[in-house]
């Protein structure tokens, strides 16, 4: 039996793993439940899973929870540090980080000082404090395993293979809803069409970045850090379909890929049993006879400029992935508001990279200093 913490467990990842524990009720056992506002969805899962402990944005919130659930046996607890509680729970074997950006940094790294396995799907955290996180880990020698598609799509083609023979990592992308689109199309584009991804179903916030591309500029990040390769190395291939998850190649010139139907449950399983894999319940299985094509395009860097400056960042390295990312949540958090323009994205994170103060190998502290930087820096001059 694996005790399983799962930050994030209202959302997308979360409600996903969920079905995963379901699923497997006699191997895993939910120990600590958090999530954000949803505290009606999260006192059901309460009943049905009957965590320790359980977490939400504030104390209002907390004590509303407390109203609504009936065990006594339930710790409820509340912000930051009740967040930190639910990942160092002395119970969890494995913590599943699913909070959607930066907020997962500091309760990914005390899980990991704390001897938990993370299966890490908030990539932000990895974005920014990818140094300190993988040192750490190795230091404590916990396990990260990558719940992201292209990530778990690389670690399991990686699989038994010598790393030192890798050539490079193909990242496979969908393009999202506006390939094939120029500049002065996204000039216009509407929240409801940017939220329309062609293949996945997803929170709102990754929804939009996969629309931007910025989605797969936070993955070739991701991957540098979680397999140690240089960001050049991470080549991005438009695979419109999304039926290849990503695909690694080796010196011999042979290529490795995982494929599937999108359905995030595989990841999220092969995490947390790996290194078993077990049957999926519910679920389609690729059928080539009806599937057809499998489509290759070089991404348009020079419209979707959020995934070239991705790799800038990458290439600069220090604060500024932390720079890129901190100013992409602050204005996808507007552009889901309908307080700005799409391509504004952009402008924001151009100019959060071009003016933030820069600091090489930054601390903890130094990473959320810099997210209040960039927030200051877009609020004085963007209205
Ligand atoms: N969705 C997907 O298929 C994929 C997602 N990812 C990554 O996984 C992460 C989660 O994405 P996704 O599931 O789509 O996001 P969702 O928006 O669907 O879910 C986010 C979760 O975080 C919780 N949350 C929000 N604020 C707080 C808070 N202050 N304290 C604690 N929890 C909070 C939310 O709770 P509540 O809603 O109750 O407020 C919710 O449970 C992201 O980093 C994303 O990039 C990676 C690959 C695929
Ligand atoms: C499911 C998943 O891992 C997402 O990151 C998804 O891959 C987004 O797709 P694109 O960013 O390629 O549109
Ligand atoms: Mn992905």
């Amino acid at each position: 039996m694996k005790n399983v913490s799962i930050l994030g467990s209202t959302g997308s990842i979360g409600t996903q793993t969920l079905d995963v524990c379901r699923n497997y009720k006699d191997d895993l056992n939910v120990v600590a439940l958090a999530c954000g506002t949803r505290i009606n969805d999260l006192a059901k899962q309460i009943e049905e899973f009957k965590p320790e402990l359980a977490c939400v944005a504030t104390k209002e919130l907390a004590e509303e929870l407390a109203k609504l659930v009936d065990n006594k046996n339930l710790k409820i607890v509340y912000g930051m540090e009740g967040l930190i509680e639910a990942a160092i729970i002395s119970s969890a074997d494995i913590v599943l980080t699913a909070v959607v950006g930066m907020m997962g940094i500091k309760p990914t790294i005390e899980a990991i000082n704390a001897g938990k396995d993370i299966a890490l799907a908030n990539k932000e955290t990895l974005v920014c404090a990818g140094h300190i996180i993988m040192k750490l880990a190795k230091e404590k020698n916990v396990a990260i395993l990558p719940v992201d598609s292209e990530h778990s799509a690389i670690f399991q083609s990686l699989n038994g293979e010598k790393k030192s023979q890798l050539r490079k990592i193909l990242l496979t992308a969908s393009g999202g809803p506006f390939r094939g689109k120029d500049r002065a199309f996204l000039e216009n584009v509407k929240l409801e069409d940017a939220l329309k991804h062609p293949n996945w179903s997803m929170g709102r916030k990754i929804t939009i970045d996969s629309s931007t591309m910025v989605n797969k500029g936070l993955e070739v990040i991701e991957a540098k850090w979680l397999f140690g390769v240089d960001a050049t190395d991470v080549q991005v291939v438009v695979q419109p379909q999304s039926v290849i998850h990503s695909m690694v190649e080796f010196e011999d010139g042979g290529v490795m890929a995982q494929l599937g139907t999108p359905d995030m449950r595989l990841p999220i399983q092969y995490a947390l049993f790996y290194p078993d894999r077990k049957p999926i319940a519910n679920s389609e299985f690729l059928d080539f006879y009806k599937l057809g094509q499998i489509s290759f395009e070089k991404p348009d860097m020079d419209t979707f400029v959020g995934l070239k400056m991705a790799y800038e960042a990458a290439a600069k390295g220090g604060n500024i992935p932390t720079a890129l990312n901190a100013a992409n949540e602050y204005a996808v958090a507007l552009f889901l508001d309908r307080k700005i323009k799409y391509l504004q994205i952009y402008d924001m994170i151009r100019f959060a990279m071009d003016n933030v103060r820069f600091i090489d190998n930054p601390t903890v502290e130094e990473i959320l200093e810099t997210e209040q930087e960039v927030y200051k820096l877009l609020k004085e001059n963007f209205n």
